[in-house]
């Protein structure tokens, strides 16, 4: 070790710095801190903005400019980053205030239970259908959020430079986004392919929040929205694509799924199945468990690696690629692309 390298505690130390650096993060979501910042303002200023005592508020700003909120601007004033303003004012059609919020919450309520669980693990998701109104909560906010600034970029890019099969724009396709929360992939979907229909299945609570969405864009001629528990049906229809991503987390039975998405897929009709999953990879785990293990803890289903495509060539799909996209919301995923036989 040279005198200019870390001690080698450093990273554990880091560990404990960043609950200070998310709690500052947390306190300018809640305060619209990066609204205010919109313009350049002193410390007195954000003071004055935010009804509180300019004391703490350098300190405060200071740290938010280290981890890339901030920016400082002249004569000693702040004005919210390029990244900020991107994803953390209200006006921003990238906005994902709410949904960071929601991950700082979640994950912190996790940690109170982490012991808890490793004395007592829990092997089965809650009854699903008493989650439903909490879906509903959750496509109205932070997944309408990640959906619009995260996994419709995601999409695009995958349909445009990823996905080894082509499907051409003008494809007159039916097309299933399964669980598909507020809607916004099949917009999407439709958006892309100008001659799709499409399916969106979700809980009845979710599927409302989608159809409003759906009448927003004048799009309920060519969007069917059903509704149902995919534990217990499945949609009708029969399908040229389907999208299904983190889905089957929150399902009894992952396999059965797949089991009936085979048989609503046409003959050629290609899957795209997005999902964290569990591998041996050390820095994949470092990414995903953060965030999947309070998941597997609670009972929910984290494939491993290798399962999902076994899971579709079982039943009768050929996979035609593996690749782990990384700008998805929260961690990386696995998108399995499988085409059901002729
Ligand atoms: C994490 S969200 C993913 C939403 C969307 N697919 C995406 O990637 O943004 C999971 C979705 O699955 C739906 N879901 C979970 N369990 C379900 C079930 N048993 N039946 C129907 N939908 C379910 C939820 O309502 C929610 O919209």
């Amino acid at each position: 070790m040279t005198k200019l390298d870390n001690h080698e505690l450093q990273a554990f130390w880091d560990l404990a710095g960043s609950q200070v650096k998310m709690k500052a993060l947390e306190i300018a979501l809640s305060r619209s801190l990066f609204d205010v910042l919109r313009e350049p303002c002193s410390a007195e200023e954000v003071a004055d903005k935010l009804a509180l005592p300019s004391t703490n508020i350098n300190g405060w700003l200071d740290l938010l400019w280290s981890i890339g909120c901030v920016d400082k601007a002249t004569e000693n004033k702040y004005v919210a980053s390029a990244l900020a303003k991107r994803y953390m004012t209200s006006t921003s059609s990238l906005d994902c205030s709410q949904a960071l919020q929601f991950r700082f919450q979640t994950l912190r309520h996790f940690t109170e239970q982490f012991e808890a669980l490793l004395h007592e693990p829990k092997n089965g998701v809650v009854l699903s259908s008493s989650m439903g109104p909490l879906w509903a909560k959750a496509a109205k906010a932070q997944i309408f959020q990640e959906q619009r600034a995260v996994t419709v970029p995601a999409l695009n890019r995958i349909f445009a430079t990823l996905l080894k099969v082509t499907i051409a724009e003008e494809t007159p396709l039916n097309f299933l986004d399964l669980g598909g929360g507020p809607g916004l992939v099949s917009l999407s979907l439709a958006q892309r392919f100008p001659n799709a229909t499409g399916v969106l299945f979700d809980f009845p609570e979710t599927a409302q929040v989608a159809r409003e969405n759906v009448l927003a864009e004048s799009l309920e001629h060519r969007i069917d929205v059903q509704s149902g528990d995919l534990n217990q049906q499945l949609p009708n229809g029969q399908f040229d694509l389907i999208w299904c991503s983190s889905v089957l987390h929150f399902l009894d039975d992952a396999n059965a799924v797949i089991q009936g998405l085979a048989t609503l897929l046409k003959p050629n009709g290609i899957l795209l199945i997005l999902h964290a999953e569990q591998t041996l990879e050390k820095t994949q785990c470092e990414g995903v468990l953060p965030f999947y293990l309070p998941m597997m803890m609670k009972g929910n289903y984290l494939p491993k690696q290798g399962e999902i495509i076994e899971l579709l060539t079982k039943n009768g799909l050929d996979i035609l690629q593996s690749e782990e996209i990384k700008d998805f919301p929260m961690a990386p995923v696995w998108l399995h692309c499988g085409r059901k036989k002729a």
